[in-house]
C-alpha cells in the first residue's frame, strides 16, 4: 500500500486583513501632490459595459509603476499584500500586471456595485486585491466599502489612511455617496490562476 503525501497548509479564503495606518498624512498629501498631474480616464468593468453608468460611476487615472516617484508606493503595497498572504491566504503571487489605480467618488451617486476584481482573460491573474481609504469619514457620507460574506455584508473600516487587503474572488461594493467625496487607492496582486 502506498500513501500519497500532500502540502495540506489551510488556507483563511474566507478571510480578510487590514493595516490601520498604511499611508501617513504627509504620504496622503504628497500622493495628492503627484497624482495632481496625471490626467483621468475612463474607467472599464468586466462585467456588463452596456450598465456602464449603473454598474460604476467613478473616476479613475493610473499611477504608473515606471514612474520613479509612485516606487515608494508599490513597495508599501506589496510588503502590506506579502504581509496578509503569508498569514492567511498563501497564494502564489508573482507581480503586478495593473498599475496603481487612483478613483474618485463624487457626491450624487459616485459608486462601484457588486463585483469580484477577478474575470475571464487579463482579469484572471489578478488573485489579491487591496484598497486604500484616502478621504476623511467626515468629508462623505454613503460609500461605504462593503464586502457579501454568505448572506452578511460587512462595512469596511472607513479611517483615512487605512488598507484593506481582500482575495480578488470576494464580493464588494463601494455604495452611493451621497455627499462629499470618497477617494481611494487600489492595487491587484496577480499570479498565474489561483494555486
Ligand atoms: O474604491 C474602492 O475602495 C474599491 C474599488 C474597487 O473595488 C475596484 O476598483 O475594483
Ligand atoms: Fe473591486
Amino acid at each position: 500500500m502506498s500513501f500519497i503525501i500532500e502540502d495540506f497548509r489551510q488556507s483563511s479564503i474566507d478571510n480578510w486583513y487590514w493595516f490601520q495606518e498604511a499611508l501617513s498624512p504627509e504620504e496622503i498629501e504628497l500622493l495628492e501632490k503627484l497624482q495632481a498631474d496625471i490626467p483621468f480616464k475612463q474607467a472599464v468593468i468586466n462585467a456588463n459595459p452596456h450598465d456602464l453608468e449603473e454598474y460604476r460611476k467613478s473616476e479613475i487615472k493610473w499611477l504608473p509603476q515606471h514612474m520613479d516617484e509612485c516606487r515608494w508606493l508599490y513597495e508599501k503595497f506589496v510588503k502590506m499584500v506579502t504581509e496578509a498572504n503569508n498569514s492567511l491566504w498563501h497564494f502564489e503571487l508573482t507581480g503586478i500586471f495593473d498599475d496603481l489605480q487612483y478613483t474618485v467618488y463624487h457626491e450624487g451617486g459616485g459608486h462601484y456595485d457588486w463585483h469580484m476584481d477577478i474575470g475571464s482573460g487579463i482579469f484572471s491573474r489578478r488573485k489579491v486585491s487591496i484598497t486604500l481609504q484616502l478621504s476623511d469619514p467626515d468629508e462623505y457620507e454613503g460609500g461605504d466599502f462593503e464586502f457579501l460574506l454568505g448572506k452578511d455584508i460587512i462595512k469596511l473600516p472607513r479611517k483615512k489612511g487605512c488598507a484593506i487587503v481582500f482575495p480578488s474572488f470576494f464580493l464588494h461594493r463601494v455604495s452611493p455617496v451621497t455627499k462629499g467625496v470618497r477617494k481611494s487607492l487600489v492595487l491587484w496582486i496577480s499570479g498565474q490562476p489561483y494555486r
